[in-house]
């Protein structure tokens, strides 16, 4: 290993436990020069190996891929930044993030941007670092700036039909999105979209303010229903057709992100899937393990959008996801300053929406799971597998012979409480969602390419993550 990426001084060594998730009956994987080279089932198992690093009874999984997190980075690092955010992604056995194209200033939306982007993340992250680059409306009809930016190496694009809440990230419509999809097309790469379109939709909703006390949160919940979710769905699902085998935009995928709404705006997704629209859905842990009954009035820190809805949605949400129909999870990382989360203040209404999530979204999906019976298999499907397929990462998501040795070793029936003293990576640990819970699955080593990025509370002294760009 290079000098300091990793806290384990070999390059060629070998894994163990008795939970390794793959397939069947594997106790023992090979790394060599940062990729697996080998799977050795039970009965080859003679413990004749040289450097065994033995994990017992651990869980052995893929490294989780996030392919939806706001880093923040170049422009707003006191927001989050790439060291603290790919820090506590480490922590939290994330070995890929694919960081999103706002946030950061100026917005990731040119060749130009991105290269801005990329010299912010090098050297200074702990796991490996992708992009997608934003569609807006200066961009979206000028195919020379789109196939620019793609060949510059972003993995898809990200767009939103409503207003982003940051000045130099306007929104798109139907026509910028069809346009956008046409050259997708031709690169196979996604298209992710924010899907909330506002609509006005009963009249004491006109004021915009909902009307009522801005530090219930019922108050907010009100001025974005599940209609809103719906509206944008419906609207994105005349261009999906598009992209249909045999379509004029074949070839490429719409991926809506932080689905909350698990009624209508889900089942036109599931309808646009069995018609053969190429559609993928996400949701994220926040939308999994809380719902609006128990958000305390005044706690911005559970503001996000699409807000979160009640337990009965929370409840369909679950279902969803355990039947097929919601194909993924991300964290939606999407922290700021303390300040501007007015957490004294408490007004639902000002305070900047986004959750902060990024350490722990492997203990949530874990902890609130437990009810609904999930398995180790589900969880490295909704956070690995699937997430290293829409990002194009074919050396990723999965522990197989080729693939790079992104790990992630955990103990699932360990338990701790998440509170203040409890070692937190980001910068504004304060605005965490999570804080004051208690949760089961505890990591204790996070690998990156065969470098051992993160152990028991430490970090390689190094940050040796990779850029990566799309070919
Ligand atoms: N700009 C931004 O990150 N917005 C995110 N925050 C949130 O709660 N939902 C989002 O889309
Ligand atoms: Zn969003
Ligand atoms: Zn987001």
């Amino acid at each position: 290993s290079q000098s300091g990426c990793s806290l384990f001084p070999h390059s060629h060594y070998w894994i163990a436990s008795k939970r390794i998730v793959t397939p069947q009956g594997i106790i023992s994987v090979e790394i060599k020069g940062g990729s697996i080279v080998s799977i050795v089932k039970n009965k080859d198992w003679s413990g004749k190996f040289k450097q065994v690093v033995d994990y017992g009874n651990a869980v052995v999984m893929p490294g989780l891929i996030d392919v939806h997190a706001h880093l923040d980075d170049p422009g707003r690092a006191e927001w989050e930044g790439f060291p603290s955010g790919t820090k506590a992604a480490a922590a939290g056995g994330i070995t890929t993030l694919i960081d999103m194209p706002l946030n950061n200033f100026p917005s990731t939306v040119s060749t130009e941007t991105l290269k801005l982007k990329i010299e912010a993340a090098e050297k200074s992250i702990y796991v490996d670092v992708g992009f997608w680059g934003g569609l807006v409306p200066e961009n979206a009809f000028n195919a020379t700036a789109l196939e620019a930016l793609l060949d510059a190496g972003v993995h898809g694009l990200k767009s939103f039909m409503c207003p982003s809440g940051i000045d130099d990230f306007p929104m798109t419509d139907a026509s910028h999105i069809k346009s956008g999809l046409s050259v997708l097309a031709k690169y196979k790469r996604p298209l992710l979209v924010h899907s909330e379109i506002q609509s006005v939709v009963e009249s004491h909703l006109e004021t915009e303010d909902g009307g009522g006390d801005p530090r219930s949160y019922s108050t907010y919940l009100k001025t974005r229903p599940p209609s809103w979710e719906e509206a944008a769905i419906r609207e994105l699902l005349t261009v999906t057709k598009d992209t249909r085998s045999g379509g004029p935009a074949e070839g490429a995928h719409l991926h809506v992100v932080h689905l909350s709404d698990a009624s209508s705006s889900l089942d036109l997704i599931k309808e646009a899937k069995r018609r053969g629209d190429s559609i993928t859905v996400e949701t994220c842990p926040h939308y999994l393990a809380f719902s609006a009954e128990e958000i305390p009035d005044g706690d911005t820190r559970f503001k996000c959008a699409p807000p979160i809805r009640d337990a009965a949605n929370k409840e369909k949400l679950w279902n969803a996801l355990m039947e097929g129909d919601i194909d993924m999870l991300s964290s939606d990382h999407s922290p700021t300053v303390p300040e501007l989360k007015l957490l004294n203040d408490g007004n639902f209404l000002k305070a900047w929406g986004g959750i902060s999530s990024i350490q722990f979204v492997l203990p949530v999906t874990w902890s609130y799971g437990q009810k609904y019976g999930i398995t180790l298999e589900q969880l490295v499907s909704w956070w690995s597998e699937r997430p290293a397929k829409l990002a194009g990462q074919h050396s990723k998501g999965a522990i197989a012979i080729g693939n790079h040795a992104d790990v992630v070793v955990w103990e699932p029936e360990v338990e701790f409480d998440l509170n203040e003293d409890h070692p937190m990576f980001v910068k504004n640990p304060s605005i965490s969602a999570y804080i004051g819970k208690r949760l089961s699955g505890k990591v204790l080593a996070t690998f990156v390419r065969g470098n051992l990025v993160y152990k028991e509370g430490n970090h390689a002294f190094a940050a040796c993550g990779s850029t990566i760009l799309a070919t």
